[in-house]
């Protein structure tokens, strides 16, 4: 699976951050994820979230998976229930019995402002021009902007040449995740992302969950999909327009270090 860092009561800059992120470290991240007092009683954790080029962003499916499994590996809670907020907001991480993690996502936001995509309506499916084609896509939010492109193959799709052009499109105010997903099935696709920040990336969960709320919008999808991503695989729920998108998946200790800025 992906390795996230994950590190405790630090500050690190921007600069230190594309550094750590480095891969020729040899213990490059995508994301890295710093933990937080609560600011509500309700909240177990508040944890911030930056991608591999320093930037802060809302929201991050793979990281909340690995931060329920790092607050009880290093003693932090005990709690298989653990509320957390990150900068898009509260969610909740359930630790199964099975070790596996559970992720109340919370409502996927489908109105462009809010993406925020620059659209004069709400669509299911989206034309965005680029200099070289047009592409058709959905747009959500998952407390961080994505498009998602329906494709043949996923094996020989465009992503890291369509990526970064749409990641920066126009119409993307903030940027976007962009993932390029292939039906299987109503209940399996495969699925790459490009990651506003961090390139192409072995799983994302954000992504994952924005691929099935475009794909059942433009009934593709049912209700519960399987995701497999070149990571490994994330099982995600959703029933609907205004309801929450629940995803579980595996969140595996890698290592503990010790790095020298
Ligand atoms: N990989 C993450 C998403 C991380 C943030 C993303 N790159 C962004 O800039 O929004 C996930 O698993 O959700």
């Amino acid at each position: 699976m992906m390795v996230d860092a994950v590190s405790q009561n630090i500050f690190l800059t921007k600069e230190q951050i594309k550094q750590l992120a480095d891969r020729n470290f040899g213990v490059g991240f995508d994301q890295l994820l710093m933990v937080e007092p609560p600011y509500d009683p309700d909240l177990d954790f508040h944890y911030r979230i930056f991608n591999a080029d320093g930037s802060e962003v809302e929201q991050c499916g793979n990281g909340a998976r690995c931060f329920a499994k790092f607050v009880r590996y290093r003693g932090l809670t005990n709690k298989t229930k653990i509320n957390v907020s990150t900068k898009s907001g509260k969610i909740t991480l359930y630790v199964e019995q099975d070790g596996q993690v559970t992720v109340n996502m919370g409502i996927p936001q489908l109105e462009p402002a809010k993406v925020p995509f620059k659209a004069q309506k709400q669509e299911v499916t989206y034309i965005m021009l680029t200099e070289q084609q047009t592409v058709f896509c959905g747009v959500a939010s998952m407390g961080n902007p994505h498009a998602v492109l329906d494709v043949t193959d996923v094996s020989i799709a465009p992503v890291q040449t369509l990526g970064p052009q749409l990641e920066t499109h126009e119409r993307f105010p903030e940027k976007a995740n962009i993932g390029f997903m292939q039906v299987l099935s109503p209940q399996h696709i495969k699925l790459r992302v490009w990651e506003r920040g961090a390139g192409e990336t072995l799983a994302c969960g954000t992504g994952a969950c924005a691929a099935v709320v475009v794909g059942q919008l433009q009934k593709k999808l049912g209700p519960q999909v399987r995701v497999d991503l070149p990571g490994g695989s994330l099982h995600i729920r959703w029933n609907g327009p205004g309801q929450p998108v629940k995803m579980t998946g595996p969140a595996e200790h890698v290592f503990d270090g010790q790095l020298t800025l």
